[in-house]
């Protein structure tokens, strides 16, 4: 088939995508951006930006909610219409991407609705409602599919009117009574969410805990604040059976519960169908879950991976650190690697569970000289002033050898933001000595650090 030469295509465009696309065409290259559903991916639109406006909406409920116990006396009526109203009309614009497309067209890129498949090196074969269209990349093709909500394979549930994130985004009214199987980041965050908004609400996680990619003691502390919110949790199960009726969902569990609820809500992962994307022509496996990339993104001979589908850490700031990396690369103006060790991640549920660099399970599995200590919120003095909402910690991970911290979690009010120095430590490798010489502002949460630094120093 005749095709188009250009200089670079970018197949996805997500937070990552959009990002090397810009930098490529503002560069002065002749770019072909390709989506076959929204510029911009799931962050805007199904993900990060909508769930957070809901996690604000749950968040002023939950303060008001805790008006009695120290200010008085306020009533709460939950009302779903001003999140479905913010999401539909400031976040999304109704799910429509005319402004970031005329944003990328801006950097004078050019965007093609469709979707791409490699067909060979350096080539892209474009469906779009007016056909098929080739794209040849001179110089690079970069790869930023992101991924699918993953279904897992439960009897009966395919055919039934489940929700996955995008269907949980949309909704415009709520269920009397939810079931979320699947509690890592997004399961947990919707949760929290519905259940503040007056949804009975039941937390279905198939390991022994909650977030279950968090530090066990950040697990058992939202675990509490979820139980004392009204969620029903139920962990180290999963549905065996899911029917539904019409009107009501039924789960049978392979504990022998039967919970029964109005709606489901499937977040039980993410997956990328790397077979549809035609990998197998660059000679990259295609039953893969990810794309194996080197330090600059590089996945094969004239191609670039960025985003979630590198299995980086599913996160938008890591995909748009990967693309500048990307894009330095292809115009040859960088000499930066990817540097993970200090990856941040954030679940933003209240308390936030935020964490940084290693685990301590996963710093004790590399062979590292490991020190741990913790230090609960609710007894510093700006928890304990807090009071209402506090519930928290802080551990930090240290290698005693290098004396520096090589991993931090912080379950806190705002926990993302107290992070930010634990992260800038971790990310600096600064020694542990040093950091204890450090003045931290009283009475704040991130003075809970200096208590884990001194038990360290014990
Ligand atoms: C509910 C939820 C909440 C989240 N909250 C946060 C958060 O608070 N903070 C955070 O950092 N991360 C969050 N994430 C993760 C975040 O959404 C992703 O990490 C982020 O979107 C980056 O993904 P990406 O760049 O890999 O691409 P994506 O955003 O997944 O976009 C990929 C795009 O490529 C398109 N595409 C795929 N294949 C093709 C093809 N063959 N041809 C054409 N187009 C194609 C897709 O339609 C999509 O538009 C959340 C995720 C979910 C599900
Ligand atoms: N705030 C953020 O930065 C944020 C928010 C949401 C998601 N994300 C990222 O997006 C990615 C996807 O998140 P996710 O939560 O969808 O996926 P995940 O894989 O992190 O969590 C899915 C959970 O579902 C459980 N599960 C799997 N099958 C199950 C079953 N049959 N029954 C019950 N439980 C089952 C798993 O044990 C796991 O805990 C993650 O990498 C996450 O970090 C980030």
């Amino acid at each position: 088939m005749p095709g188009e030469e250009v200089d670079a295509v970018v197949v996805g465009m997500g937070p990552g995508g959009e990002d090397v696309a810009g930098r490529l065409a503002t560069a002065g290259l002749n770019v072909v951006g390709v989506d076959n559903l929204l510029l911009g991916g799931e962050c805007p639109y199904y993900a990060c930006i909508p769930t957070k406006m809901m996690v604000r909406g749950a968040e002023v409920l939950a303060e008001a909610r805790r008006v009695p116990r120290l200010a008085g006396d306020a009533r709460v009526s939950p009302d779903w219409t001003p999140v479905a109203d913010r999401i539909r009309d400031e976040a999304t614009t109704d799910w429509d991407d005319r402004a970031a497309v005329e944003r990328f067209e801006g950097t004078g890129g050019r965007f093609v609705r469709g979707f791409g498949r490699v067909t060979s090196p350096g080539e892209v074969t474009v469906s779009t409602s007016a056909g098929e269209h080739v794209f040849r990349a001179r110089r690079a093709l970069v790869l930023n599919p992101g991924t699918e909500p993953a279904v897992p394979p439960i009897e009966g549930l395919s055919g039934t009117p489940f929700w996955t994130n995008r269907e949980a985004v949309r909704t415009r009214t709520l269920p009397s009574s939810l079931v979320v199987l699947g509690c890592g980041p997004v399961g947990m965050e919707f949760a929290q969410v519905f259940a503040r908004f007056g949804v009975a609400t039941t937390a279905v996680e198939s390991s022994p805990r909650l977030l279950p990619g968090a530090e066990p003691e950040a697990s058992a502390s939202i675990t509490e604040v979820f139980t004392g919110e009204g969620i029903t949790v139920r962990t180290g199960t999963s549905a065996t059976r899911v029917h539904h009726d019409g009107n009501r969902f039924t789960l049978e569990l392979d504990s022998g519960e039967t919970l029964t609820a109005e709606q489901l809500l499937v977040t039980t992962g993410r997956h990328a169908d790397l077979a549809a994307l035609g990998v197998g022509n660059l000679g990259l496996r295609e039953d893969a879950e990810t794309i194996d990339v080197d330090g600059r993104m590089r996945a094969a001979e004239g191609t670039w991976a960025v985003g979630d589908v590198t299995g980086h850490g599913a996160f938008t700031h890591t995909s748009i650190y990967q693309a500048r990396i990307a894009a330095a690369d292809v115009l040859g103006s960088g000499e930066e690697t990817a540097d993970y060790r200090a990856e941040p991640a954030v679940t933003f549920t209240d308390p936030e569970v935020a964490s940084v660099g290693m685990s301590e399970s996963r710093a004790r599995a590399q062979g590292l000289p490991v020190r741990t200590a913790v230090a609960a919120i609710p007894s510093s003095p700006r928890g304990w002033i807090h009071k209402a909402g506090n519930d928290g910690l802080i551990k930090v991970v240290a290698d005693t050898e290098r004396d520096i911290p090589v991993g931090a979690t912080v379950v806190a009010p705002l926990g993302g933001e107290v992070l930010g120095a634990l992260a800038v430590a971790v990310h600096t490798q600064v020694h542990l000595a040093q950091l204890r010489r450090m003045i931290l502002a009283y009475p704040t949460f991130h003075r809970t650090i200096e208590t884990v630094l001194d038990q360290l120093a014990e």
